[in-house]
């Protein structure tokens, strides 16, 4: 219950649904029946919604997580970003048209945002959209073929509506990126309007239950009232007004996923992972620790815990901090809402460097579960691979990792200048108004503070460095932007060591707020593994302006390794406190009963593979 809380009684609901466990082996479709698959349970999540009263966003989620197990369905985009742009973006009049059919799937919509030729670089968008005071319509128009759209969500096959991200004109003034709600498709035949090129654009590593597409438009009329006009307004005659906000507004969008991506992406990624390996290297045994005895379970080895247990330590940081990015959006996002914008950037800036943060970390950490897991991590019948392939792909959505890293360290050096010219920070950067201590005052006690202090200080130290770097470039005669450009490597890694500082804080937090000195005692363990192996596999950060000496990091080796004693006792139960269903997991190796080895030799059995086949049979023979 540590996990779960509230969501239990509609995750128990989404069991009961016959449609959503049982059915045909995902590893054994095409990726035309994966789709089909998929939107068979859209169709019933759909019903499942009406007949529970489900409206709730966060009630659905946890519905979500059974019917659509590691993948991501074409809800995901509807959901995740059409309503909330609709929510955050339209007017009150937009919203009352739009939302109510949203919400009750009488429409389906994503968010059109990327082209053939850029993603990365909004402002490099070709898309336009002209406005025509004669008709009153906003002309939709592709004017060369690297503007055509290119990988939203659903768009292929599916959603008859969509926010397209286009550049606005009118009387021959660009205006810049504007969100516009466009009908793609008919509500009675789903046929594409006239003026619409569409489909799927194929293939990918993973999302195969998603129909990603790509649009091109031919001079394609809509209502002047579908430019979503909460911020900015087109009157009749072409008039362009705006409030006098912040044009980052028409980002919101990407905020919110960013932020939501940090949980729901790498947190559930990583756990999932962590549950399948921990689990299995319980059922496993495997060659002999001591002459004539039994052959032990795996997860004795020292090297396998040394492979698990910190990526669980992660999967539990990541968890945490992917809360804490929730509350911090919903929170500054109700700020915004009310007029006060000061922590926009901030909220920018964090999400943008968790977002990428943890989806690599997570990436990395769920491929090293599938290594641990040795050659039955390499079958799909681990459920590793869908897991990964899903998890990756936030790595490059939603802004790609290194651009995202880039966004928070333009941030804190902004926020490092400020302090050189005497402003006082505040929030997740307030330590960078501290003074620096030169030296560590790690002992081998490894307080949670004490540790959280070397992170602190590691990050304090390369946001300094990278920003004198930067004024030594430009000092030497490069431009800002060459200069940023020379730097940006140093900066990635400012970036990361802020966001690092940033988890093993909230991380901190979570075990003090602990009541139970039991489970505090256990989460501090993990806790201090987490910074521990932090420092290791970063020490060079540590050790370079002497804040860490040698003795220091061979009393962290050690406590690493004690760590791992101390940690394999719980280390199972530390999973199942993740409470993931056997549905949820999709994996023979992670199955709660343990019985795994029974299982893989059914599940090979129904293999298509062997089942008798013409072609082959007659190719073999
Ligand atoms: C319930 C939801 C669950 C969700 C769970 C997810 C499940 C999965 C579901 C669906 C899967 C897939 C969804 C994927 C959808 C997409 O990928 S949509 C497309 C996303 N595209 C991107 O993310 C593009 C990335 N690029 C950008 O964001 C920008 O172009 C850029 C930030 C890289 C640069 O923008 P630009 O306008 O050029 O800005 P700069 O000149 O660099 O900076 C100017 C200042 O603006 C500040 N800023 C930039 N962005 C924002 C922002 N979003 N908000 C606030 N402020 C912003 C920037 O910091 C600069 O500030 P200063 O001048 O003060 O330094
Ligand atoms: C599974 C999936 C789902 C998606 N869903 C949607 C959707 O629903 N709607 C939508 O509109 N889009 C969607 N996208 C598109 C996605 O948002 C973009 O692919 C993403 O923002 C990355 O942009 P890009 O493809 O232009 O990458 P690129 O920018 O071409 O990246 C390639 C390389 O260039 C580097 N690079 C680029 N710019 C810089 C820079 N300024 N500084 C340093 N390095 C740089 C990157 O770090 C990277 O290594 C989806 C993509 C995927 C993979």
């Amino acid at each position: 219950m540590l996990f779960k809380g509230g969501g239990l009684p509609h995750e128990s609901l989404a069991l009961q649904e016959k449609l959503f466990g049982a059915g045909p082996d995902y590893n054994f479709m095409t990726r035309i029946e994966r789709f089909k698959n998929s939107l068979v349970r859209v169709q019933h999540f759909i019903r499942c919604c009406a007949r529970y009263n489900l409206h709730d966003h966060a009630d659905k989620k946890w519905f979500e997580g059974v019917a659509f197990p590691n993948e991501v369905s074409v809800l995901g985009p509807h959901s995740g970003m059409f309503i909330p742009t609709l929510k955050e973006q339209g007017s009150e009049e937009q919203i009352q048209k739009w939302v109510p059919q949203a919400e009750k799937h009488q429409i389906m919509g994503t968010y059109i945002q990327t082209e053939l030729g850029h993603g990365t670089f909004v402002r490099g968008l070709e898309t336009t959209a002209t406005y025509d005071p004669k008709t009153e319509e906003f002309i939709l128009n592709s004017p060369t073929l690297t503007s055509i759209k290119w990988w939203p969500g659903g768009l292929g096959r599916t959603c008859n509506f969509g926010i397209v991200m286009a550049l606005l004109y009118i009387d021959g003034k660009n205006y810049g990126m504007h969100p516009f709600v466009v009908q793609l498709r008919s509500l009675k035949t789903h046929e594409p309007l006239p003026g619409l090129t569409m489909g799927d654009i194929g293939p990918k590593f993973g999302f195969d239950t998603v129909d990603n597409g790509y649009l091109q438009f031919n001079h394609f009329g809509i209502p002047r009232e579908n430019m979503l006009m909460k911020y900015c307004q087109v009157l009749k005659n072409g008039t362009y007004t705006k409030q006098t906000r912040n044009p980052k507004f028409s980002y919101g969008a990407m905020i919110f996923v960013r932020s939501m991506v940090v949980y729901e992406v790498a947190g559930q990624g990583l756990a999932k992972a962590c549950t399948i390996a921990i689990r299995y290297s319980a059922i496993r045994r495997q060659s002999e620790l001591k002459k004539s005895r039994p052959e032990p379970q795996i997860l004795d080895y020292q090297t396998q815990q040394y492979k698990l247990f910190p990526l669980l330590a992660l999967a539990y940081a990541v968890w945490f901090t992917g809360v804490r990015m929730k509350e911090i959006y919903f929170m500054v996002n109700n700020e915004i809402k009310q007029g006060h914008t000061e922590r926009l950037p901030e909220l920018h800036a964090i999400s943008s460097g968790l977002k990428a943060f943890t989806t690599s970390m997570a990436s990395w950490g769920i491929e090293r579960c599938r290594l641990a897991c040795g050659g039955h991590g390499y079958s799909a019948a681990s459920g590793l691979p869908k897991i990964y392939v899903n998890a990756t792909g936030g790595c490059t959505y939603e802004g790609e990792n290194t651009v995202m890293l880039l966004q928070c360290a333009r941030f804190l050096m902004n926020i490092y200048g400020g302090v050189k010219n005497g402003r006082r920070p505040s929030g997740s950067v307030n330590y960078l108004g501290e003074r620096i201590s030169s030296r560590c005052t790690l002992t081998s006690e490894f307080t949670l503070k004490s540790l959280a202090d070397a992170f602190k200080h590691r990050a304090a130290r390369m946001i300094k460095e990278a920003s004198e770097r930067l004024n030594r470039l430009q000092a030497s005669g490069n431009d800002p932007e060459d200069s940023w450009n020379l730097n940006s490597v140093v900066l990635t890694k400012a970036a990361e060591a802020h966001c690092h500082y940033y988890m093993v804080l909230v991380f901190e937090s979570v075990v003090e707020s602990v009541e139970d000195n039991c489970v505090k005692d256990i989460l501090r363990q993990l806790c201090q593994l987490l910074a521990l192996c932090g420092i290791q596999e970063n020490s060079g950060d540590f050790i370079q302006d002497g804040f860490l000496n040698n003795d220091q990091l061979e009393l962290v080796k050690q406590k690493q390794l004690s760590l791992l004693s101390e940690i394999r006792p719980n280390a199972v139960l530390l999973v199942d406190a993740f409470e993931f269903h056997d549905v949820q997991l999709g994996s023979i190796l992670g199955r709660f009963d343990g019985n795994v080895y029974e299982n893989l030799f059914k599940w090979a059995k129904k293999t298509p593979l062997n089942k008798p086949e013409d072609l082959i049979h007659r190719l073999l023979r």
